[in-house]
This record gives structure tokens, sequence and C-alpha cells, in this order.
């Protein structure tokens, strides 16, 4: 008679097993046979199921499509993502990211709720060139407006992530769906006078956010060329005018302008072990419609209309402060040619293949007007007069001038600014109005 299964694994408690001298296997054996211990291997298997699980939601953030991925905050505690990704979510991540001309660029877009974000997102839209956009909403300035530039985004098509950039499980998600030939990076914590009241939120933005990125950006395969949005204020204390890119930015006068210079150093070291080709764009107080509402020209036009007192800083001596005001129009043409000109990223998966290219521009007006002639500017066309005060420029961080030149960018870029202020504010007011509304007639005297 052929031997049963039986036979081989005789039921028989310890038979087997004492036959073996190891005492675990005695002990597994004498397990096996009872009800109790049965169960308490099926309990085992149902831990390690649920442990593996667990790995595996913490490991890649997602399950089946779905991701729900914490990360810590530099602001302090735990951020969940809101993030969620299905079937259908990906479907408009990949329409959005479909570009509709020939050669049409695949981009990134990080702040495209954003104000030069939303402006840059419809430029490249316009053209044929497919993006997707991502903005923390953050509420440093009115949400609403925020929210009202990503519904005219969407009216374009252009589908707007609301999710963090420190937020690396979302950025993988999204490299990993979508070849992106080119990243625009333009969310930051902005204003130079808030970091004094919170500047953790600059650290968490601008230098851990922007490293998130940076990290996301190398991983991929393969890489894209970054271009992104440093500022003019790393020029700080210097004194030698027009602002050229040689000249030192090692003398910040703020936060703000340090997290920028900050940002400049790890950007050439991506540049530089990575070959990730990096292009770092020094805006000059950008202004225009769909503005923020925490800069000058913004909340003076508010205060105007309302018939409250605008206060105006003044410089060391008496003097007036002055900025190379720089429209919105004449930005987003520098900010797409830096996009078509960016040259490749060399490196493949977090591996440098060979030099990449480094670029810096200012991206100015060249031609400064001082703060006084601003509010000239804005009562003429509000039709409104100023209830006005001067007083000393308070010490928090900001610089007495700024003035770009930009012969760099013009030779590089072909960016030849067009629109002087008075014309730029003109926009903005028409821009304002009809957004807004204007308070009351009342107030008008002009
Ligand atoms: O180019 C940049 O890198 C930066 O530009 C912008 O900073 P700034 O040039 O400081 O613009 P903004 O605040 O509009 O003040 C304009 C003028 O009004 C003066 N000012 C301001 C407020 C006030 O109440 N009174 C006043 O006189 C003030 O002293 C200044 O002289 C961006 O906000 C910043 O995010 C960054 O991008």
């Amino acid at each position: 008679m052929a031997p049963s299964i039986q036979d081989n694994f005789p039921s028989t408690p310890g038979k087997v097993k004492m036959e073996r001298s190891n005492y675990f296997g005695r002990v597994t054996n004498r397990w096996h046979t009872s009800a109790s211990a049965k169960l308490f291997l099926f309990s085992v298997f149902l831990l390690a199921v649920t442990i593996f699980i667990c790995f595996r939601i913490t490991a890649n953030g997602m399950v089946e499509g779905y991701m729900s991925t914490a990360y810590t905050s530099t602001n302090g505690g735990t951020i969940r993502s809101a993030f969620k990704s299905d079937k259908v979510w990906d479907q408009k991540l990949l329409q959005s990211c479909t570009p509709e001309r020939d050669d049409g660029l695949v981009v990134l877009v990080t702040g495209a709720a954003g104000f030069v974000g939303s402006h840059v997102s419809l430029a490249l839209k316009k053209r044929g060139d497919g993006l997707v956009g991502i903005d923390n909403f953050n509420d440093y300035y009115e949400v609403s407006l925020k929210r009202a530039r990503q519904k005219l985004l969407l009216k374009q098509g252009i589908f707007v992530i609301e999710g963090d950039i420190n937020d690396a499980a979302l950025l993988k998600h999204l490299f990993d769906r979508i070849q992106f030939t080119h990243v625009m990076h333009l969310a930051a914590q902005a204003g130079v006078r808030y970091a004094m009241q919170n500047p953790m939120s600059y650290i968490h933005s601008n230098i851990a956010g922007l490293v998130t990125l940076f990290e996301a950006s190398k991983n991929a395969n393969p890489q894209p060329a970054v271009v992104w949005a440093s500022s003019s204020s790393v020029y700080g204390l210097n004194s030698k005018v027009p602002f050229s890119e040689a000249d030192r930015t090692d003398q910040p006068a703020s936060l703000y302008a340090a997290t920028k210079k900050a940002g400049e150093e790890l950007a050439h070291t991506y540049n530089h072990i990575y070959g990730l080709s990096v292009t770092g764009l020094r805006f000059f107080t950008v202004y225009g419609p769909w503005g923020r509402p925490d800069m000058a020209y913004f909340s003076f036009t508010r205060d105007i209309l309302k018939g409250k007192v605008i206060n105006i800083y003044k410089g060391p001596h008496d003097r007036d402060l002055a900025r190379d005001f720089t429209f919105i129009d004449d930005i987003v043409k520098g900010c797409v040619a830096s996009l078509d000109t960016s040259g490749r990223s060399t490196g493949s998966g977090g591996k440098k293949r060979g030099p990449a290219p480094f670029r810096t521009f200012n991206l100015g007006n060249t031609s400064p007007v001082t703060v006084p002639i601003l509010v000239e500017y804005l009562e003429r066309h509000l039709k409104v007069n100023a209830k006005k005060e001067f007083i000393k420029m308070p010490r928090n961080g900001d610089v007495p001038f700024t003035h770009a030149n930009v012969s760099l960018a013009q030779t590089q870029l072909g960016y030849k600014p067009t629109t002087n202020l008075d014309t730029g504010l003109k926009k903005f007011v028409n821009w304002y109005v009809k957004y807004y509304g204007v308070p009351s007639t009342k107030t008008r005297s002009l």
C-alpha cells in the first residue's frame, strides 16, 4: 500500500518531532495539533498581513490609488495631505499635461494659484504647452483670490492640485505618472516684512519645500529642467547700481532675502551634484492685475478707496524709497523664455551624466520709481486723493531702493520690459475695480 500523507506527517503528538533533536520543533508540533494553536497561528498571520499593509502605506503613501501621507511641517506639527488619487484624478492630470502643439513642453507649475504662477500657467496653456499646477492655498493672504485664479485656470483646462511642495509622496506620484520636461517653481512664502512675524513659514516653503522639489526633480528619469523664482532682495545692502547678477549677494537685509539666497546656493548644489539644469530668476517687485494683496501698490489701492490713511516709508536722510517695479506681462515673458532656453538636465534617476546649465537672471524694469510717485499714479487712476502719512522706514528688512541691470536676460532670453509703471498701474486699477468694485463714490474726490 502506498504511504498516505498521514504516514508522512503523523498526527500523533510528538512522534515525528520527538525524532528531531531540536526543542522548537517539538513545541511547534504540539501547538500544531490543538484548536487554540490554529487560532493563534491564524491571528499571527492576520497581524503580519496588517503590518505589511501598514508598511506599504507608509512607504509609498498610497494603496490602490488613494494617497494619505503625513509629513512633518517645518512650521511644527504634522500635515496630512488632502491629496487623493483615483482614476478620475489621474485622468484630469493626464489631460491637463497633454500639450496641444507638437513639441509642446510638459510643465509642473508650483504656486499656480499665486500671482505670477497663474499668469505663467495661462501663458503656457495659450501657446499649447501641457501643464499641471500645484498650490497649497495657504491663508497668507485672502484665499478667495487664489480660488478665483484657480477657477480662471480651470476654465482654460488647467488642473491645479491642492497640495504642498513639501509633500514628497505627492511629488513622487506626479513624477511617476508624468514625464515633465520642465518645472516652473513659483511657490514661495513671499513678502519681506512678514518674515519678522513668521520666520518658520519662510523656512518651510523657501528652503524645505525647495529641497523637496529638487529631490523629486533629480530623482526623475529623465530629469526636468527647473526654472524658479529667486528675488531682487538677494542684493540686500548692495549699493552698486544698477544691480547686476555678478554683484555681491552676501548681505541680505531680511530673512526672506536670506531664504532666497539660500535657495540659490541649494540650486547650485543640485546642478553640481546631479546635473540638474537650473535657472534662477531674480524678480524685481512684480505688480499687476490679479496681484498680491500684501504688496504696497495693492494695499494702497484698497486703503485709498476706503479713505484710510496710507503710510509711506522714508529712508535714511529722509530719502524716498524706490523700487524697480516690474509689470507682470514682462515677467511672464521672461519666465517663458527661460523655460524655452533652459537646456537639458544631464542626470537620470539621481545620477549626473555631465555638466548642465546653471543660470541666474535679473528680471526687472530697469527704471526705478519712488513710492510717492507710485502713489501719485494710483491717485490719478483711482480718481481719489490719498490720505498720506510719511513715516520713517521701520527696521523690518526693507531696502532703500532696487534697480535691475537686465542686459544678461536681454542677450540670453531676449527679455525686454515694455510696460512702464504708469501704464501697468492703470491696468491694475482697471482689474481691481472690476474684481472688487469701488466701495462708495463719496470717497472719490479727484
Ligand atoms: O523684488 C522683490 O524681491 C520683492 O518685491 C516685493 O517686496 P517690496 O519691493 O518690498 O514690495 P512692497 O512690499 O510692495 O513695497 C514696495 C515699496 O513700498 C514701501 N512701502 C510698503 C508698505 C507700506 O505700508 N509703505 C511703504 O512705503 C516699501 O518700503 C517699498 O519701498 C515683494 O513683496 C517681495 O515678495 C519680493 O518679491
